[in-house]
């Protein structure tokens, strides 16, 4: 996809904005504090409901301002022209759709693909597994029509369960719902299994151009359970006493995790910090592969203070990658970078929160 429009009323410093962004990349440039990132999250509230940098009522929205509210147009890979428009108060968003007003917010999220590279991206390789989780579960919402259901499902579940497990409620109600539950987890787990087998090739190709020195060893997902012993009704049955007693659900999906594994790392030391980003970026990048893969449509990527951290021959292989692949980007910096030399780039201005094409 490629945004060709993008309008912003009252995201942080910004007032009002229109920004036209060329089809590559979308080089923000401009002074710390004036209002790069917030165009980033702008972008990226359209593709997940939230920022990465808190949630909408914890700063977002101007200073004195009721709402913010976002407006794109793009073409998608058919090139049909779609626009999409949101309205956020901090607690009540509304949101349309090609003209049309939508119901969930997962439905603007839906048509929006936005894959977001940001400061603390890091936490995907080198944090809890929740951002893990999240990663194949956005990945799934993106390629699998039916996995928000399936996910919902199991997550009412769980939330059910768990309300029986805190009330210490082991009656047939529990038995319902750990039936309940194992019917909506196994077949995530199944889904989970099949997209990280899909994200494999794609991995291996984008670990091979950004760290051709390291080689995958293993990408391998946990179950969240002992699956290779025992069904997932099993294991609930097995742990119950131990749920009972701690109040939530110890085994189940939402416990899943996964870890990539690289030869030249045998003995998996600590990663630096550069490094965690690096295989957080390739796994993303691995991930807009896949989704193109799968739906003939690169998502749109967010680059936030992209020279930070990177050093200059691993931004140029990145950036190399992405011109290639015809992708749209909006990277953010203060300063611009050399390695976009000879790329297809429209710069922006940004200062004080006012964006201006650069000549
Ligand atoms: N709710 C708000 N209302 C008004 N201004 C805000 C609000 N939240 C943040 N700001 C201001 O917006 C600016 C933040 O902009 P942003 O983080 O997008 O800057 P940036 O250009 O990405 O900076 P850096 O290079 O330092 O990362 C800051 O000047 C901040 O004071």
């Amino acid at each position: 996809m490629h945004i060709s429009r993008l309008d912003l009323q009252d995201i942080r410093s910004i007032h009002q904005a229109r920004l036209m962004p060329g089809p590559g990349l979308n080089l923000l440039v401009g002074e710390n504090g004036a209002g790069k990132t917030s165009v980033l999250e702008a972008l990226h509230l359209l593709g997940y409901g939230r920022s990465f940098r808190g949630r909408v009522r914890d700063g977002l929205i101007r200073t004195g301002a009721e709402a913010l509210q976002v407006y794109a147009e793009w073409q998608d890979a058919a090139n049909r022209p779609r626009r999409v428009g949101l309205r956020h108060t901090g607690s009540d968003w509304t949101g349309r759709l090609d003209g049309e007003d939508v119901a969930q917010l997962g439905d603007l999220c839906a048509a929006m693909a936005v894959i977001t590279f940001e400061p603390t991206s890091h936490a995907l390789v080198s944090g809890g597994g929740d951002p893990r989780r999240r990663f194949l579960d956005w990945g799934l919402f993106h390629v699998e029509h039916d996995y928000l259901g399936q996910w919902r499902r199991y997550v009412r579940a769980l939330k059910q369960r768990n309300a029986l497990l805190k009330a210490r409620n082991a009656g047939a109600q529990l038995d319902a719902w750990d039936h309940e539950f194992a019917e909506a987890g196994e077949p995530l787990h199944r889904h989970r299994q099949t997209y990280m087998a899909a994200l494999l090739p794609h991995l291996q190709a984008v670990t091979e151009q950004l760290l051709p020195s390291f080689g995958i060893a293993a990408f391998d997902l946990q179950a969240g359970w002992k699956q290779s012993q025992m069904s997932l009704a099993d294991a609930l049955l097995l742990n119950r006493e131990r749920d009972l007693a701690l109040g939530h659900t110890g085994v189940g999906p939402h416990r899943a995790d996964w870890r990539v594994d690289f030869v030249a790392r045998p003995d998996r030391e600590p990663y630096s910090r550069g490094q965690a980003k690096l295989v957080a970026l390739a796994c993303l990048l691995a991930q807009a592969r896949q989704l193109h893969e799968a739906r003939g449509e690169w998502p749109v990527i967010l680059l936030d203070d992209f020279a930070s951290e990177l050093d200059s021959r691993h931004r140029q292989r990145v950036l190399d990658q992405l011109d290639n692949d015809g992708i749209q980007v909006f990277l953010s910096g203060v300063d611009t970078l050399p390695e976009i030399t000879g790329k297809s780039v429209t710069m922006f201005h940004v200062e004080h929160g006012q964006i201006h094409p650069a000549s």
